[in-house]
């Protein structure tokens, strides 16, 4: 999907959402960061005026029903957050429950219990709630990625009680940043769920990217590599 140039600040800020999870790690991460012609500030996101100030946002990981819950309390904010999901100018980052929180209508539930509504930021995108299992099933994988900074050297991801892809409509147009090696996943979901049929094909979808929009199901902010915080900043952030 190509993506529309917009005019962007010296100072760009990035806000993170700060309502619960590992926002404190994306906020020092992405304070690393030296883009070329630009600065960055990065900000902790807890009200709809902090929101408003924002020209990129991250949804880091947590618990996804948790972040909605506090959002829905505050006031206009999960309003301002599924618009700020959804627009294709503005570079949109979800971390694993972010991932869950940007997936489609039925995306969080995961179909076993009640289905809760996603923001909808990706369009087209099921996910399954911690499909690899509990806490104690939390895994490292060796991801290569050529379109890294220093691709020969494995980005090694953190997955805890990661969701992963269902399925991916035909019309989702999303690209695959990074698919999990074999031998690292998840069981398949089961077939009759009231999210339908899973695609096998697209379980091991880690990482992908639509737009200015990107979703990872592990925890790029916790892996002492900030390769992964540069590749959304320059590519959906600054899109170049
Ligand atoms: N590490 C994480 O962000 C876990 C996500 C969590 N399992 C959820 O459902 O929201």
């Amino acid at each position: 999907m190509t993506i529309q140039p917009i005019e962007l600040p010296e100072t760009i800020v990035i806000g993170v959402l700060a309502l619960q999870g590992a926002f404190i790690e994306h906020i020092h991460y992405l304070q690393k960061l030296r883009p070329q012609n630009h600065t960055i500030k990065a900000i902790p996101i807890r009200t709809l005026p902090e929101l408003q100030q924002c020209q990129a946002l991250v949804i880091p990981g947590g618990e996804s029903t948790v972040i909605s819950s506090i959002a829905s309390h505050t006031p206009g904010l999960l309003e301002a957050l599924i618009e700020f999901a959804r627009d294709p100018q503005k570079a949109v980052w979800g971390t694993c429950a972010g991932m869950i929180l940007m997936a489609d209508v039925d995306g969080i539930g995961g179909g076993r219990k009640k289905m809760v509504k996603g923001w909808e930021g990706i369009g087209g995108m099921k996910v399954w709630r911690n499909l690899y299992g509990t806490q104690l099933e939390s895994f490292e994988a060796p991801l290569t990625i050529p379109s890294l900074s220093n691709p020969s050297k494995p980005f090694n991801a953190i997955f805890i009680r990661a969701p992963a892809v269902h399925s991916l409509s035909p019309e989702s147009q999303v690209e695959v940043v990074a698919q999990l090696p074999e031998q690292f996943l998840p069981p398949p979901p089961p077939l009759d769920s009231p999210l339908g049929e899973p695609n096998v094909d697209d379980l091991g979808k880690v990482w992908l990217k639509k737009g200015r929009k990107m979703v990872t199901s592990f925890h790029p902010e916790l892996s002492g590599d900030v390769r992964v915080h540069e590749f959304w900043v320059e590519k959906c952030v600054l899109g170049r």
